[in-house]
């Protein structure tokens, strides 16, 4: 029988377990907060953000929240991460990406307080990963080598595939998956758009990340018998739908699950393990910059 990961409960139960760590920062006078700056209209994003926002009060992290025009200048995308960056009582800073066109996102990435970034995406926290000495995990990455134990699934000696090498997702995906620790010690090859015989490479994975942003691109003929089965795709397609779109992954569910051993859904696979992985950070961070043990799960 084919393991349907579910998600949203890996993410619950991480959340309820940050809520001691929490409890131990709010006694210690610290209750963590996350500033989140949306300088977007696009709708996911909107949904994100917002989702963020109700997780963040689930478990008692306050939420500061921040929209910029999308048409402002650069300027005020990087006055704000100033701002935020010496406010002593800002533990997380996340700028939503994509920004727009006229902002450079490898400027905005540095410009935020190491200590800060709980996305990871600073190159300060990003050769600290690649190095074996991971600061802040970037939380898709995290979410997923979560699911994969929540699985019962050891990485250790396996063939794992990742398809796409983003900054955000399949470059630090690839990182996690080689490094000589626990969810790592996979023999790890990443594909992308320039891949030669894609569905040769896919079907080697014991473990298969799917990081294309491609609307159903990896069918089951391209997966392992038995193999695990990672979703990471969101992607809004038109449909007879109340809202007018429906989400599907990047994996064609219907084919692949009748092959692989374990598979998440889309939605309530990764994209609610992202959230949690936030608040994850966001307690760490608290931690780290109080010289508070937080005892984190
Ligand atoms: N669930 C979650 O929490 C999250 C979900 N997402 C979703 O994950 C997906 C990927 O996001 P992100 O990494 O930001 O996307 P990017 O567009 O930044 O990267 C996509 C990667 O996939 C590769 N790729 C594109 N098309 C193909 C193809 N046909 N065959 C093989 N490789 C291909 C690209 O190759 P090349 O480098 O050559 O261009 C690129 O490396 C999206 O659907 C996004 O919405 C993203 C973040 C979090
Ligand atoms: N600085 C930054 N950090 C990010 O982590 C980041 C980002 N920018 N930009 C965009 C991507 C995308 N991303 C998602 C996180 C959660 C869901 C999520 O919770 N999805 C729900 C459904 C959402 C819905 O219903 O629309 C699910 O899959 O079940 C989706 C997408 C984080 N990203």
């Amino acid at each position: 029988m084919t393991e349907i990961i579910d998600g949203n409960a890996v993410a619950q139960s991480i959340r309820d377990d940050l809520v001691a760590s929490i409890d131990r920062l709010v006694d210690a006078g610290q209750r963590p907060s996350l500033a989140t700056v949306l300088m977007s209209e696009d709708p996911a994003s909107e949904t994100y953000v917002s989702m963020k926002q109700d997780d963040c009060e689930e478990v008692g992290i306050e939420a500061i929240d921040i929209d910029i025009d999308p048409d402002a200048d650069a300027a005020e995308l990087y006055d704000t991460i100033e701002d935020l960056n010496a406010d002593e009582d800002v533990n997380g800073i996340l700028v939503q990406m994509p920004v727009p066109d006229h902002v450079e996102d490898r400027s905005v990435l540095r410009a935020i307080d190491p200590m800060k970034d709980v996305d990871g995406f600073h190159p300060e926290n990003v050769g600290r990963l690649v190095a074996g000495d991971a600061r802040y995990k970037p939380c898709t990455p995290h979410g997923i080598q979560k699911l994969i134990e929540s699985a019962g699934v050891n990485t250790e000696g396996k063939d794992a595939v990742v398809v796409g090498r983003s900054d955000i997702v399949g470059k630090p995906m690839a990182n996690l998956l080689i490094q000589k620790a626990p969810g790592g010690n996979a023999t790890t090859t990443v594909c992308h758009s320039r891949t030669e015989n894609l569905a040769e490479r896919t079907r080697n994975a014991d473990i298969l990340v799917a990081a294309a942003g491609v609307p159903e691109m990896i069918d089951g003929e391209m997966i392992q018998e038995g193999a695990t089965v990672i979703d990471v795709g969101i992607n809004r397609v038109d449909a007879d739908t109340e809202k007018g779109y429906e989400l599907v992954g990047d994996v064609e569910y219907e084919s692949a699950k009748e092959v692989a051993g374990a598979i998440t859904p889309v939605p309530g696979g990764v994209g609610p393990m992202t959230r949690a992985m936030l608040l994850y950070n966001t307690v760490k961070a608290t931690g780290l910059q109080h010289d508070i043990d937080v005892d984190l799960p």
